[in-house]
């Protein structure tokens, strides 16, 4: 979904049926990029003009995650960072990093194979549990993004690796191992956040322990004209929180005053952003993090996004705990399930996304 109004479904219009992958495309025509694929100047990231990398952004290590006496602080940290930002690093986190690269580089393999492989789970189904998509299932006011993807379920994951790609074959396995790893810790943050709110650790246990994880794995080519184009239009993700594993740096996020900064890389790290889902669950005290990824000359970027949420078929609203006289309730219940395509995003003409829509704007 892009906008209330229009899915993100879009196909044909501005597409050249010539080629069918980003990938592929970059074979082809290693100077210049299509004109479907330029931005309006506006949009452009504009390199030169964006802030310089900032060090600001918290990198919250988790080595104390379970050492009670520790708790207090880091749940102190994990709520400042979710309070200013929705947007935070973490180290120490659990994950080994040879978990976090065998997944990387299974992605790579899987990007790197010949497109009609990769085009047997193309899908226009929002809803298929695995889905291989270009930018040209990406048209925002007409301008593709210089993306390709292939999205999959991933909780439980008996349920869903058999369906996942078989080759290249070690994919299953090293994808596999790192979902189920990013959703432990997804439930130790999820914890961490709830106490963070006031809330009890254990708030929301069962919707969480049953909620969506899509794994979203996505490939930016090489891009001739890096400051023409996006590798992701900017947007928040639909869901509670997001955990992102990169190969190299090429996220940027915008602050509550409108700028946009560059996510410094951080080797080991993941990075954690919260969701339209949050932002409405804790009734607004929290935001859903806006955010775009941009494209590199030389070096092709991988990502994994490991989108979580409630259960598909749940309403989301304001936790009654979170609303009171000073903190009038700011949303109206939700439901999210149409929004596996998972990005809310703004078009040029500024159409309020679904977000905006729950909001309840005082009188
Ligand atoms: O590649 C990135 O850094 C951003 C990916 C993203 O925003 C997403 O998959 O929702
Ligand atoms: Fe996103």
């Amino acid at each position: 979904m892009i906008r209330v109004t229009e899915r993100m479904e879009a196909k044909g219009d501005v597409s050249d049926s010539s080629f069918t992958s980003v990938t592929s495309l970059t074979l082809k025509c290693p100077k210049k990029i299509p004109q479907q694929y330029v931005l309006p100047s506006f949009q452009r990231s504009n390199h030169s003009l964006l802030d310089h990398i900032s060090t600001e952004f918290p990198i919250i290590d988790l080595s104390m995650l379970n050492h009670p006496a520790h708790m207090p602080k880091l749940v102190n940290e994990v709520g400042a960072a979710c309070k200013k930002l929705g947007f935070f690093q973490v180290i120490n986190h659990g994950i080994p990093s040879w978990v976090m690269k065998d997944a990387i580089d299974s992605a790579e393999e899987l990007f790197r194979l010949p497109t009609d492989k990769k085009m047997c789970f193309a899908s226009a189904d929002v809803h298929a549990p695995v889905r291989y998509g270009t930018s040209m299932n990406h048209v925002i006011d007409k301008v593709l993004f210089w993306r390709d993807f292939i999205k999959h379920y991933a909780n439980p994951i008996s349920e869903w690796i058999h369906l996942w790609p078989s080759d290249p074959p070690s994919y299953r396995e090293k994808m596999g191992s790192y979902a189920k790893a990013a959703n432990t810790l997804q439930k130790q943050l999820m914890e961490v956040i709830m106490e963070s709110l006031g809330l009890n650790a254990d708030y929301l246990h069962d919707d969480i322990e049953e909620g969506s994880q899509v794994m979203d794995v996505n490939c930016y080519p090489a891009c001739p004209e890096p400051d023409l184009a996006l590798g992701m239009p900017p947007h928040t993700d639909y869901g509670t929180l997001t955990i992102l594993n990169q190969s190299q740096q090429g996220l940027q996020i915008m602050d509550q005053d409108k700028k946009w900064h560059a996510v410094p890389f951080v080797q080991g790290a993941l990075i954690v952003r919260l969701g339209d889902q949050f932002e409405v669950l804790s009734n607004g005290r929290y935001k859903s993090i806006r955010h775009r990824a941009i494209l590199d000359t030389h070096k092709q970027r991988l990502s994994i996004a490991s989108i979580h949420s409630m259960p598909m078929e749940k309403k989301v609203g304001p936790a009654p705990e979170l609303i009171d006289e000073q903190h009038p309730i700011a949303y109206k219940e939700g439901s999210f399930s149409g929004f596996l395509d998972h990005i809310s995003v703004k078009s040029v003409s500024e159409e309020d996304t679904y977000l905006d829509t729950l909001k309840i704007h005082e009188a």
